[in-house]
């Protein structure tokens, strides 16, 4: 029996309806094992500014540091998104929550899933056994950079900035991730034409003498954009900037079917968050429509940061479950959907029940069942 703190941030739009069905799997877990796991709720983003002026109260980054791991749904809202001129912005709160936080690296997988490929907009030859993982950097680069308008309003500026060290600490991470995986690492930059990308590549060429096993590309992001869905099989670890991570793992989640799918775990020096890779999707929002799996994924990933990897491989097998049997949101599956709600009961009930499902399975395959 582990006790662990879980500070939980439902965010805005679909975040609270995602995030719903990821802490019920956690509370199916630890039923199943007999954990306790101390789940407490905080606003961050729209709703906190709606709440207290401010898109990252300071209640809410004191449960955070107080926290074993942090989930989040999503934040983002129209009204904001619809005003340029709005002064505090939800995004504001997650920026500085990842800040604070010092999660300077935001870690991505996208699998195709064999059941899933047909359901993908791409050909079957080309995603089928894809598997790579995305190193996107998450606390510096031009989302963190001076920004800012002249005075008379006429010219804006997003400063883009890399130090030696921010890069260094996440291609460490990647470079043991490549050394553990298929040992290739990819660098996705515009070092032809960005001074940071050239500090990106010298770094990385430097750093790749101590990992000797394993094999380094070098790829201009206009590229990488196109191989991402034309061949991603040639990937394992791909290492970039904040904002080419950002809309490079969006582009991926082509291959795995939905946005819906994607997880992410960003670990830092001090307590790691976890995050569907999506945002808050608000023509969704109250609509039971949204996937909840990516929530339910992260909140796998939340479980093998603490170490508890039984339990996140159950996480993993029950939605690989729902998966098989069709028991998806209505991007996946338009003939008889089912609804948000409906995925987070299956997967959680799976988790709680699956080792007497299974247990019953083997009783009857060799006839204990009839013996005893
Ligand atoms: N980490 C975060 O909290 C993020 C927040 N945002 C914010 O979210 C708001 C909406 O941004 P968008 O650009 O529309 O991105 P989005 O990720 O919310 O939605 C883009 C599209 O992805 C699909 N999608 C997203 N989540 C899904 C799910 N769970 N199930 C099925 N399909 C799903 C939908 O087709 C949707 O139209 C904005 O305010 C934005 O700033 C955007 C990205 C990340
Ligand atoms: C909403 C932004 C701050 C970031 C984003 O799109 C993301 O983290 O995926
Ligand atoms: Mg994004």
């Amino acid at each position: 029996m582990v006790s662990k703190k879980i500070a939980v941030l439902p965010g805005d739009g679909i975040g609270p309806e995602v995030c719903r069905q990821a802490v019920k799997v956690l509370e199916a877990v630890a039923e199943r094992f007999h954990h306790h796991f101390d789940l407490s709720s905080h606003p961050v983003g729209a709703c906190a500014i709606d709440a207290t002026g401010n898109p990252l109260p300071d209640e809410t980054l004191a449960a955070c540091r107080n926290a074993d791991a942090v989930l989040l749904g999503a934040i983002g809202d129209p009204k904001y998104d619809h005003n340029p001129s709005a002064k505090v912005r939800p995004e504001q709160g997650l920026l500085r929550l990842r800040k604070e936080l010092g999660l300077f690296a935001n870690i991505r997988p996208v699998v195709a899933y064999d059941v899933l490929l047909a359901h993908s907009p791409l050909k079957r030859e080309r995603i089928e056994g894809t598997d790579m993982l995305i190193f996107r950097e998450l606390t510096g680069g031009i989302y963190f950079g001076e920004k800012g308008r002249t005075a008379d309003g006429e010219v804006a500026y997003d400063h883009c900035t890399y130090s030696r060290p921010e890069i260094a600490r996440i291609a460490h991470l990647a470079f043991q991730a490549a050394a553990g995986r298929r040992q290739h690492l990819t660098l996705v930059d515009k070092a032809n034409v960005l001074e940071t990308s050239r500090l990106w590549r010298e770094v990385v060429r430097e750093m790749a003498t101590q990992y000797p096993e394993v094999t380094v590309d070098y790829l201009f992001v206009d590229n990488a954009a196109m191989q991402v869905i034309l061949n991603p099989t040639q990937f394992d670890v791909i290492l970039t900037e904040n904002m080419f991570g950002d809309i490079i793992s969006d582009e991926a989640s082509v291959i795995a079917g939905s946005m819906g799918l994607l997880p992410s775990a960003s670990i830092g020096a001090q307590v790691a968050l976890f995050e569907p890779i999506h945002g808050s999707y608000p023509q969704a929002k109250g609509k039971g429509i949204a996937n909840p799996i990516a929530a339910i994924l992260s909140a796998a990933m939340l479980l093998a940061h603490l170490e508890l990897h039984e339990e996140a491989a159950l996480v993993r097998e029950a939605v690989d479950e729902a998966l098989n049997n069709g028991i998806l949101t209505q991007e996946l599956n338009h003939s008889a959907p089912y609804t948000t709600e409906e995925v987070g009961n299956y997967i959680a009930f799976w988790v709680a029940d699956s080792r007497e499902k299974q247990w019953n399975k083997y009783n009857v395959e060799i006839g204990l069942s009839t013996i005893i």
